[in-house]
């Protein structure tokens, strides 16, 4: 049987279009397209509206595009008919060969402009045949264009998988065309390699700019010929479907190509066919094809072929493969899993198939024994317990170990840990995939230390390092905690200014009474003379403020009181007496040393509208802000001086980092709250360099050394099981402060470091032994390295901090980071080995 393809050219017929499609031209015109036919199972008739550009000259509309089922009987002929019903017969066409019986077309074409206006159309190119002038002229090769071949539909096409499911219509598919000459247009036949071409999704043929439109019209079922329209697409080209061409790019508008792809993605014919996907041996019908392909975590890029899916864990291969992804569980699709699935030969079953050796490896990574030929029951979540056995022995997905040894062994792993069927991600924004994202790669860095080893100083440079602002909260506190701070060292200086102004009398009597040895006169010109001496006014509010901190009432007292003493702060800052006693305040040995910092602003401070900055925040000490246990996220910046670096070193702002910084008071006694840290993958132990010099009194009176005590938690956290695995960065902090004391202090002061002996160069101009605080640093390294080895046969890193300056805190974050990411290369490094000896092994 012919089909009959019909032009409906009012006013004009079968005039000749110069297909010029010269920039320049920005006449446009739209037409209509309209298809009907058995092969194409449209329920809706379509009707695209398409605007086309740079159709030469004329404003065109050329619409409504049908093919139809007219002239059923005339054979190898074209029947064109005029808008007023007149038609001409082109026969003779050999090209044109009709084999389906309910195959019809028509194709009409309506321009809105006068016959002078319009472009000439050859008679047959509407439906992308080959025009016999062109032809002619067309050099190179003459390869005939495909026949306009109308596919039979027969019941063979309803397809039936013996199920009670409705029949389905199984597209016919079309062969490839294969262009011997590359770069050819297979409607004009120019050659020009280096031309944007389009090509059919179905028959591959390729267009040049100038013949598209002709050849594939108005693309009801996106880019195919016409004649290939009802048509299978071609399954190596799924890939592109939807995604738009340059050269459709140049030629039409946005619109209209938006149309396009939303018709060549959603049109029933382009579908993937269900028949051809075939999951555990049973071909998918089209329900179970739309919920494997719409379930939240679908199969990617799925093309036909036959697969395996573990409805259990959501794990999904290729047939005779080891899993390729972990997709939504509990699906139903396909027949029963068999046990030989991904071909495994391992003797170990995850519910009911064998697995393979990559995927045994990585329960061995994670492990899990496999001795004895273990039969698994894996649930989604990652949840792993013995066939049979009420007792989940824990949850794969959990183990940090499995997700390198997944990416080392090109293994799955659940996108979303948290949700590993993906419920949450098809639900939800882009916000909470960011979220996801975060967690997934944040790694934890637990900072903890002893008694003013300086960790809130750390945590609080960390966070002004990585722009992690404090809150709204944390600056009131702050700025509370300062200006009671302040009270507390005027508090000391006033102390001393009396112990100054008792001296200075002492010693003035004792020089008067050596010149005038006499009655009590002089003690009472002496006491005016006395140079530390204060107004009455200001002597009751120093001795206020010695006995609220005598009595432990600061806390209680200020910042309440803040307001009504500024006046007087301001007033003792200007007296003589107290200016006197802040030039000797190194003589007080109470006063800290960040005192000097705060005091120097003391004015400023007291004042009822201060606000702290975050130089203040970091240098403001006492219980607050970081108090008990403070978390925060941060990623590091990259830094230009990284630029020199690999840019595998550099790091990725995308990774999330979370510091965690908990006081040794906060982890109850025997640090038995520890293990609410297990999951951190770093520890960072902070020592302060000083404490070899201090002691302090316990509960029962004895003195201990604070170096000591330090070694005391350190090696209780070291060998706290919760870190059995983990990374340790020793934090010897307060470097500063080493370098003056260990000049004035012998490190020998600890009884642990009594073999402490740098030689010391007789030379005092010798500048190749390095500092005695840097041989120092390395000696108490090496000790805690030593001790950490000898506790748990790992290795000790160690580094050298001063918490007050930024950089030398970010070069010890940055450090941990890189520690980490050591401890993966080196983790990825052995499973690969272990991996290709396996792998070897298994093949020889
Ligand atoms: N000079 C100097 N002072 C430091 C350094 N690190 C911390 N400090 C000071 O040491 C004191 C104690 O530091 P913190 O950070 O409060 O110590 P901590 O670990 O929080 O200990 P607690 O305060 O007992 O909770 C503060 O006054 C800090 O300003 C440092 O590297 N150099
Ligand atoms: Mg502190």
């Amino acid at each position: 049987m012919t089909s009959v393809l019909r032009s409906f050219l009012p006013g004009s017929t079968s005039t000749t279009r110069s297909n010029d499609c010269d920039d320049g031209y920005s006449v446009e015109y739209s037409f209509a397209m309209e298809y009907s036919g058995p092969p194409v199972n449209h329920d809706i008739p379509q009707v695209l509206p398409i605007d086309v550009r740079r159709i030469p000259t004329a404003a065109v509309a050329a619409k409504v595009l049908k093919i139809g089922d007219e002239n059923s009987s005339s054979s190898g002929t074209l029947g064109f008919s005029d808008g007023q019903g007149d038609s001409n017969q082109l026969s003779g066409s050999s090209d044109v060969e009709d084999t389906d019986d309910n195959c019809k077309a028509r194709v009409d074409y309506d321009y809105g402009k006068s016959t002078a206006d319009l472009p000439e159309i050859s008679s047959s190119e509407e439906v992308g045949l080959r025009d016999c002038e062109d032809e002619a002229e067309a050099p190179g090769p003459q390869i005939r264009s495909p026949v306009v071949d109308f596919h039979e539909f027969t019941t063979s096409d309803v397809n039936s998988d013996g199920s009670d499911n409705e029949p389905q219509i199984v597209f016919p598919e079309r062969p490839v065309i294969l262009d011997e000459v590359k770069g050819l247009c297979h409607r004009c036949h120019r050659k020009n390699r280096f031309a944007d071409k389009e090509a059919c999704i179905v028959c591959r043929a390729n267009y040049c700019s100038k013949c598209v439109i002709r050849a594939m019209g108005s693309m009801p079922e996106g880019r195919k010929c016409i004649t290939c329209i009802g048509y299978r697409i071609d399954e190596s080209r799924r890939g592109s479907l939807g995604k738009t061409s340059r050269l459709l790019k140049r030629i039409l508008v946005d619109e209209a190509i938006k149309h396009i792809m939303k018709s060549e993605l959603s049109c029933e014919v382009n579908q993937l066919p269900p028949h051809l996907v075939c999951v555990n041996e049973k071909p998918l019908t089209i329900e179970e094809l739309v919920s494997l392909q719409s379930c939240p975590n679908p199969p990617k890029k799925l093309r036909p072929g036959r697969f395996w899916y573990d409805k259990v864990s959501g794990f999904w291969g290729k047939e005779g493969e080891k899993p390729s992804q972990i997709i939504t569980s509990q699906l139903t699709v396909g027949y029963q899993i068999r046990q030989n699935a991904s071909n495994g030969n391992t003797n170990v079953l995850i519910n009911s198939r064998e697995i393979t050796k990559r995927e045994r490896r990585m329960l061995q990574i994670a492990g899990i024994h496999c001795e004895g030929d273990p039969h698994f029951w894996v649930t989604a979540d990652g949840s792993y317990q013995h066939e049979g056995m009420n007792y989940v022995m824990g949850k794969l997905w959990d183990k940090k170990r499995v997700k390198i040894a997944c990416k080392a062994l090109s293994l799955p792993f659940p996108s979303d840990v948290s949700n590993p069927g993906g419920e949450e991600v098809a639900n939800n924004t882009g916000e909470v995939n960011l979220k996801n994202l975060d967690r997934k790669q944040i790694a934890k860095f637990l900072l903890v230390g002893g008694d003013q080893s300086g960790t809130s100083t750390i945590f609080k440079q960390a966070k002004i390092l990585y722009g992690v602002p404090f809150s709204e909260d944390e600056r009131e506190n702050v700025k509370f905690m300062i200006q009671r701070n302040l009270y507390s060292y005027i508090g000391i200086i006033l102390e001393g200014r009396e112990q100054f102004e008792e001296d200075y009398s002492i010693e003035m009597r004792r020089l008067q009474h050596i010149d005038q040895p006499g009655p009590s006169e002089i003690s009472e010109e002496v006491d005016e003379q006395n140079i530390y001496s204060i107004s009455p006014r200001l002597k009751a509010f120093s001795d206020w403020l010695l006995q609220v901190m005598v009595s432990g009432n600061l806390e209680a007292v200020f910042p309440a009181a803040t307001r009504e003493y500024a006046p007087l702060i301001e007033k003792l800052w200007k007296d003589e007496a107290f200016q006197a006693t802040y030039k000797r305040r190194n003589e007080l040995h109470k006063l800290p040393r960040v005192a000097n910092y705060f005091l120097d602003r003391a004015v400023e401070i007291s004042r009822i509208n201060y606000e702290p900055s975050e130089m203040d925040i970091l240098y403001a000490e006492g219980i607050a802000l970081s108090n008990g246990v403070a978390s925060m996220e941060f990623s590091f910046p990259i830094l230009s001086q990284d630029a020199y670096m690999e840019s595998d070193n550099q790091s990725d702002p995308i990774l999330r980092n979370q510091l965690i910084r908990v006081h040794e008071n906060s982890l109850g006694g025997n640090c038995r709250w520890l293990e609410m840290f297990e999951d951190v993958n770093l520890v960072m132990f902070c020592i302060s360099l000083t404490d070899y010099g201090e002691f302090y009194e316990d509960a029962t009176g004895i003195c201990t050394n604070k170096m000591l005590a330090s070694k005391k938690l350190f090696e209780r956290i070291a060998t706290h099981p919760s870190f059995a695995q983990k990374n340790f960065i020793l934090i010897l902090n307060k470097f500063d402060l080493l370098e003056e004391k260990i000049e004035q202090v012998p490190l020998s002061q600890c009884d642990w470091f009594q073999d402490f002996s740098p030689l010391i160069s007789l030379h005092p101009h010798n500048t190749t032994t390095p500092p005695l605080a840097q041989r120092a640093f390395h000696y108490i390294a090496v000790k805690f390295k030593r001790l950490f080895t000898s506790l748990t046969g790992r290795k000790l890193f160690v580094a050298p901090v001063t918490g007050l300056e930024a950089d030398s805190v970010n070069l010890a974050l940055r450090y941990g980071r890189e520690v980490l990411k050591w401890d993966e290369e080196k983790l990825t490094f052995s499973m690969n080995e272990d991996s290709v000896e396996s792998i070897e092994a298994s093949t020889t």
